[in-house]
Parts: structure tokens; C-alpha cells; sequence
């Protein structure tokens, strides 16, 4: 018997046959494993991860600097018998930094931290990295970091293979960096700005990075990199504290390595809020951090202004849908990563929705603006593409295979119509695995399967 290949496979997303009452522990987050991963590697001493997310896009990342030399342990321990303290319980990784050299590979799937983060690293290895990934990673920007790491010293070539200013290519690094000030347009993704900035502290002369451009797109995701660094030891100085707009500097200087413990994937516990908002339930998600820099945080504004209440207790975040959910009009730019969820839940709203901000969503995992839009409307829905983001008008909507274009977001969105709509089928579930591998299990699990 041949079996069904993973991206033609279909789930039957479940049906909620009534209010969701449930704790659902959410893994790490990928942007903090994945700025952690590179910090830690870059630092002067060994450092150690605990609770990372083990996830493709984590993986990827860990894999790729392992390629250039840094050692990283995995450790899974249930006691404090493992160095590093009383709190080295469960799942830890010990991050040991090296010589940064080549020649190595990196296979950055279609994960934009690992195609953004790390051709700055690779330009302070000794020797050439070559870069390459899923096809889906040759159409995502890159020309931002690639063009700013030439400026500032670095040699790439990114003619011989694929197109210029984007994969795939060879950072041809030659042991050190000059660094120093660069102007970009990092209106495409706010990660450009991130790359620059985290491997800055290891640059002769720093780095200036100044946004020159459109929007910056995910504000909260350069504060978590600002915030990361600082925590590193780092000195650097941002628009938000009383300096140039659309400009950080990064001062050279060694990088600390940190006993640091990740956060739940706020952008992930998404689909399990908005279960509770459809099917007017309640959802409790453990360790929500009451100061945090990720995006995932704006969902107890958002969700509550779709109809829900919640209030952060010593339990976590507990989350309670009214059983009516609102349409809203918002500028999702801060969260831009959290615009397929919200659209979930807009089509099945009691009014119309307009979320905007987000055309730089085109250029994600899929096109997600023409995804949502075919895939909401192939089940019955009313949901048409503005110039930067969605109109949702709601419809009663009826079952059918929701595809997901390799796109984690995708299925957990379609997902959450599933629990409202009887007959909803994901293409290709697997692809959470990006970030969230369990998120099946996890699902079934919420609904008490
Ligand atoms: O830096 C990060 O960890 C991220 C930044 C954002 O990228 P864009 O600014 O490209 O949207 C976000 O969408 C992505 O999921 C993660
Ligand atoms: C845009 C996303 O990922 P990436 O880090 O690949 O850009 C996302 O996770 O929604």
C-alpha cells in the first residue's frame, strides 16, 4: 500500500460540540529560541536554553550553527542533578560558542529568522557558508541583509546559483567584520533590522543600522532583539529612547551566555484562545509572561475586542469567550504574524472586519493574504484583498478541504473555523511543525479526545 504523501494527507480539523474548557500548555517561543540560538553563539562563554522550542524552523537553526562549529548539547533532565542550578528541570540546551568557520551548509527551510539571523553570522565565520532552502525561501526578501552586510565589509555571492539578492548564495566569511553605520529598507520584514542588530555587538565597529523606507513592519519583534541584547550584555541604542527615529546602533563588546528560560509562543497559543472565543469556552494558557515583547501579547486586546474577557492569574492566562464574537477594524502591522488567526475568527464574527497593515504578509510562509481569501471563500465565505490586508464579511460557512500552502498559520486557521464548522478538512496538518509540531495532538487533547 503507497501511502498518502504528508502535504496531500487530510485531517478532519474537529467540530467543538460545545464550550472548550481547557489548560493547554503552549511550547516555546521560535523567535526567542531563535534569537537565543544566535546570541548564544556569538557570546563569549557557554550559555544554556531551557524549554526551547524543539520545531523545524528551531531545529534549522540550531542545526546550521552546529555547522559552523558552535556545540550545542541537548540535555532532558527531571531533577537538578544537571549542572546549571536548581531550575534545570525538563528540556535544556547547553550552548557551547567556538571559532565561528567554514566551509559549512545551511539549510534555512523557509524559516525567515534562519535566512535573515544568520548571514551576518556566517560573514564572522573563517571561511565560506553556503546558503540554500525550501523553493519557497528563494521568493522571501533578502536583498535587505545581503546588500547591508556587502556595505559593512562582507563578501557574497549570490549570482552563481539564484537570482541576485536572494537564495541561494555563499557568505564567503572571513573570520571578522568591520561593521559600522548602513542605511536599508527593512519595510519588507522587520527581521533585516533583527539580523544586523544581533550579530552587531560582534562587528570591529558595531553597527548602525538606519530603516530608510515604507513602514517598518513588527515593531515588537525589533524590541524583542533590542531587549535580547541588552539582556546579552549588549549596549544599544534605539529610537525609543530618545533617539533618531528609525535608528539603532549596536556598540562592540562581548556577548554574556545567559541562563535563560523561554517563553510559551504567545502567536501560537492563538489558535487555542480562539477556541474558547468561538465556541464561548474557556482556555487557560500556563506561564504567560506579565512582561513580554512578543507580538502573541496583543491577543488579549484583540480577542477582547472580538468578544472575549481575560485576566491574567497565577495559573497563566485565563481566556473566556461570551459566545458572541465581533468583527473589528485594525491595523495588525505590530503583529502582522498573527493576521491568519484573526481571520479565522472574523469569519465567523456576528459583523464585518477590515484588518489592514499587512501587505508585507504576502511575502510570508504563502502569499497569505490571497490564501486566506481563496481558502475562507471556498467554504462558503465573503472575504475579498485590499491593497494592504482583508475585508471579512461573514457567511454561514459549510465543510470542505481548507488548503494550507506549506504555511503553519494556514492550517492552525483553518483549524479554528473547523470547531464552528462541521466538514472542515486540513491539507497537510504537518506543516505546523514549523512551530508548533504538536499541534494536533494539542488540539485533540484541548477538546478532550
Ligand atoms: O523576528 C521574528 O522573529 C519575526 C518577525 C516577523 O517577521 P516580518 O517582520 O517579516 O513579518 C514575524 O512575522 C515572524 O514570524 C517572526
Ligand atoms: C512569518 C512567519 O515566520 P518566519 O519566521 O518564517 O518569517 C510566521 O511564523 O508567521
Amino acid at each position: 500500500m503507497t501511502e498518502t504523501p504528508a502535504h496531500t494527507a487530510l485531517w478532519p480539523a474537529p467540530h467543538a460540540s460545545g464550550a472548550v474548557t481547557a489548560t493547554v500548555h503552549v511550547p516555546g517561543s521560535k523567535s526567542v529560541t531563535n534569537r537565543a540560538l544566535v546570541l548564544a553563539s556569538l557570546a563569549a562563554e557557554p550559555g544554556w536554553l531551557r524549554r526551547p522550542l524543539r520545531s523545524r524552523d528551531t531545529l534549522l537553526m540550531a542545526g546550521a550553527l552546529r555547522a559552523m562549529g558552535v556545540g550545542i548539547e541537548e540535555t532532558v533532565s527531571s531533577s537538578s542533578s544537571v549542572a546549571g542550578g536548581p531550575d534545570a528541570t525538563g528540556e535544556a540546551w547547553r550552548v557551547i560558542p567556538s571559532g565561528l568557520r567554514g566551509p559549512a551548509t545551511v539549510d534555512v527551510g523557509n524559516a525567515g529568522t534562519v535566512m535573515r539571523f544568520l548571514p551576518p553570522v556566517a560573514a564572522l565565520a573563517d571561511g565560506p557558508i553556503h546558503f540554500d532552502g525550501d523553493p519557497r525561501s528563494y521568493e522571501r526578501p533578502l536583498t535587505g541583509v545581503i546588500d547591508a552586510l556587502r556595505v559593512l565589509g562582507a563578501r557574497i555571492d549570490d549570482t552563481s546559483l539564484g537570482s541576485p539578492g536572494a537564495l541561494p548564495l555563499t557568505v564567503h566569511g572571513a573570520g571578522a567584520l568591520d561593521g559600522g553605520p548602513v542605511e536599508i529598507d527593512a519595510s519588507s520584514s522587520s527581521q533585516f533590522v533583527s539580523a544586523l542588530l544581533l550579530s552587531g555587538p560582534r562587528f570591529n565597529q558595531g553597527v548602525e543600522v538606519r530603516h530608510v523606507g515604507g513602514p517598518l513592519p513588527s515593531m515588537p519583534h525589533i524590541r524583542m532583539t533590542v531587549d535580547m541584547l541588552r539582556s546579552a550584555g549588549a549596549q544599544v541604542d534605539t529610537p525609543e529612547a530618545g533617539g533618531e527615529p528609525n535608528v539603532w546602533r549596536v556598540t562592540p563588546g562581548a556577548l554574556l551566555g545567559r541562563d535563560l528560560t523561554i517563553e510559551p509562543d504567545l502567536s501560537n497559543a492563538q489558535p487555542f484562545l480562539a477556541a474558547a472565543l468561538v465556541t464561548g469556552g474557556t482556555v487557560t494558557i500556563p506561564d504567560w509572561p506579565a512582561y513580554t515583547t512578543q507580538p502573541g501579547d496583543a491577543l488579549r486586546q484583540i480577542f477582547t475586542e472580538m468578544g472575549g474577557s481575560c485576566e491574567l492569574t497565577e495559573q497563566g492566562l485565563v481566556f473566556t469567550g461570551s459566545g458572541s464574537i465581533h468583527g473589528l477594524d485594525v491595523d495588525l502591522s505590530e503583529v502582522g504574524e498573527l493576521t491568519p488567526g484573526i481571520a479565522a475568527v472574523a469569519a465567523l464574527a456576528d459583523s464585518p472586519s477590515t484588518l489592514r497593515g499587512v501587505a508585507h504578509l504576502r511575502l510570508h510562509e504563502t502569499d497569505r493574504l490571497a490564501a486566506l481569501t481563496k481558502e475562507i471563500n471556498e467554504l462558503g465565505g465573503d472575504v475579498t484583498e485590499t491593497a494592504d490586508g482583508l475585508h471579512i464579511r461573514p457567511r454561514p460557512l459549510h465543510g470542505g478541504v481548507f488548503h494550507t500552502y506549506d504555511d503553519h498559520r494556514m492550517a492552525t486557521a483553518g483549524a479554528i473555523i473547523g470547531l464552528a464548522v462541521a466538514g472542515v478538512q486540513i491539507e497537510n496538518v504537518a506543516t505546523t511543525a514549523k512551530t508548533l509540531p504538536d499541534f494536533p495532538e494539542l488540539w485533540t487533547g484541548m477538546l478532550g479526545n
